[in-house]
């Protein structure tokens, strides 16, 4: 019998704190960050089928590669080989639904590489434990361990050894789209350029931040966050300084870019507030759009649960 699809939703992220150290030899940088899931998400759904395939729909799929350099697809070949399934005819179609912007900064492509390697499991009725499956996650990209965790955790290493972190409050945010994309080797390549010719100025230290996470409070919060790849953003695409002052300007308590940019991500003080914020953002004409957010939310998931039947998506011939 043929199993029915999986459709498994995965969250964007954004740094609440990222402190970039030293370029390691491998290429890349030592990281320690806090990151947080936030309720913009990727949907991806994969199907048994003799004609095996990859298409991506919504906002900006043209940007994304519907080749086997998906990271999707890469996720289903590196699960594929660990099932003991041939890794070049893993004999699925799979389905990206886009919700998180491109080249954002809000790992993307590591959302749905997450979300594949859950749906990949599922349909395949895999024994495989979260602890496995992160390893895995891990040989994808850096911040894939993160996606399929979610929640708010701190990370090191190259941002792929998690520890999860304790928050007893939801934080209000509003995301500003930018008009293109960021590339994020050309980003830590810029940092590294700005770091030889002077003294971009460096985070802190992260504990006060894990307090102000604990005690809840966004306005706590609001006064810590910091990106040292922010100058680097700011650097490539120099308009993002007015989008982070119109934020502020529009009643939010602070404003970052996220990850290697250029969107850019508001801490506002509660739900209606946020609203506010995104309303009067929008009109600034500072970014392509805005949505609002909330975190922490949960990693990659079975949208319904692995026992309720779904329908078939249109996109998806099984
Ligand atoms: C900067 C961050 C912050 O969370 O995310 P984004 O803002 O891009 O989403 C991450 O470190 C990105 O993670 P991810 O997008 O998975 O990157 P990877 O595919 O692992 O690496 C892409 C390239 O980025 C650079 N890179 C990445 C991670 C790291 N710790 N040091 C690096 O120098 C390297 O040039 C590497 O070849
Ligand atoms: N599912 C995907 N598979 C492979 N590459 C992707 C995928 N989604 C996005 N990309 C590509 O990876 C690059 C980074 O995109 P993304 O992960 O969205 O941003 P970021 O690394 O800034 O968070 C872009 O060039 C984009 O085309």
């Amino acid at each position: 019998m043929v199993p029915p699809p999986v459709t498994v939703r995965a969250p964007a992220k954004v740094n609440l704190h990222l402190a970039v150290g030293d370029l390691r030899e491998d290429g890349y940088h030592e990281l320690m960050t806090v990151f947080q899931a936030l309720s913009i998400n990727d949907e991806v759904t994969v199907a048994q089928a003799d004609e095996p395939g990859i298409e991506i729909v919504g906002d900006g799929a043209e940007l994304v590669p519907d080749d086997a350099s998906n990271l999707a697809w890469r996720a289903v070949e590196a699960l594929a080989e660990r099932a003991g399934r041939d890794p070049d005819d893993p004999r699925v179609r799979v389905v990206i639904r886009k919700g998180i912007p491109v080249a954002g900064g809000m790992a993307g492509g590591s959302a749905d590489a997450a979300a594949a390697l859950v749906a990949a499991a599922a349909l395949w009725r895999m024994e495989i434990g979260r602890d496995e499956l992160s390893e895995i996650a891990a040989t994808l990209g850096s911040d894939v361990p993160f996606c399929l965790q979610g929640g708010t955790a701190l990370g090191a290493g190259r941002g792929e050894r998690l520890v999860p972190v304790l928050t007893r409050h939801t934080f209000h945010w509003v995301i500003a789209l930018d008009k293109g994309g960021l590339s994020t080797p050309t980003v830590f390549a810029e940092l590294d350029r700005l770091r030889a010719d002077g003294r971009p100025p460096r985070v802190g230290s992260v504990e006060p931040v894990l307090e102000a996470l604990a005690t809840g409070d966004p306005r706590q919060l609001a006064l810590l966050l910091g990106n040292d790849l922010q100058a680097a953003a700011v650097s490539l695409r120099p308009t993002l300084r007015r989008t982070l002052r119109a934020g502020v300007d529009a009643g939010a308590l602070a404003g970052i870019v996220s990850g290697s940019g250029p969107t850019c991500a508001f801490l506002c003080t509660d739900a209606d507030s946020a609203v506010r914020v995104a309303a009067e953002l929008s009109g600034a004409g500072v970014c392509r759009s805005v949505r609002v957010a909330q975190g922490p939310v949960h990693g990659a998931r079975v949208i319904g649960g692995d026992d309720t039947p779904r329908p078939v998506p249109p996109e998806v011939h099984a």
